[in-house]
């Protein structure tokens, strides 16, 4: 049988604050901000999470996981992509490649960009050759160019 194919979009947003840490893609990286959220407020993964539930017509990440839950709060955005890939897995997809665009004005992405990649392909069960993590400036404009958010925006490929 000819394999079927299903590509899905996620995009995430979250608010640099004084007295959080950083994490993206589950690597805590050093900064004089952190991302405000009700969990770890890992926007890398909270996108990726969002384009393989997307992909498969599973919903978001915010209807399987409410922020309003007391039990996600803190919660390690690893755990709930690993539990958002469990479903879509159940559904018999797999992920076929991962491309991710962090944009942050600071700080540099690019020298934990390997971290991010070995974390996202163990939890989506593929080879890390199949997971691009970009950065991105915002070229000083607007709020993220102001560095007071930063945005992850990720397009996933998944087959069955
Ligand atoms: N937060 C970031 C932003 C950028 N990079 C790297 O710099 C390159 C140039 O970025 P521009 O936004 O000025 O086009 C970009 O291609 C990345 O390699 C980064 O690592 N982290
Ligand atoms: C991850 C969840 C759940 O803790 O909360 P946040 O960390 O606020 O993140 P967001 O990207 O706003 O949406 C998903 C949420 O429901």
């Amino acid at each position: 049988m000819m394999p079927s194919f299903r590509v899905g979009q996620g995009f995430d947003v979250h608010a640099l604050v004084e007295g959080r840490p950083l994490i993206l893609g589950g690597v805590a990286i050093p900064h004089t901000h952190g991302l405000q959220g009700h969990s770890d407020a890992d926007a890398l993964l909270h996108a990726i999470t969002d384009a393989v539930l997307g992909a498969a017509g599973m919903g978001d990440i915010g209807r399987l996981f409410p922020d309003t839950d007391p039990q996600y709060k803190g919660a390690d955005s690893r755990v709930l992509l690993r539990a958002a890939f469990d479903k879509v897995k159940s559904a018999g997809w797999c992920v076929v490649n991962v491309d991710a665009t962090i944009h942050a004005q600071a700080p540099k992405i690019m020298p934990y960009a390997p971290a991010m990649v070995s974390n996202i392909a163990a939890d989506l069960q593929i080879a890390e050759d199949c997971v691009n993590v970009k950065g991105k400036t915002n070229e000083y404009l607007g709020f993220l160019g102001r560095k007071e958010g930063i945005a992850a925006t990720v397009v996933v490929l998944l087959s069955k």
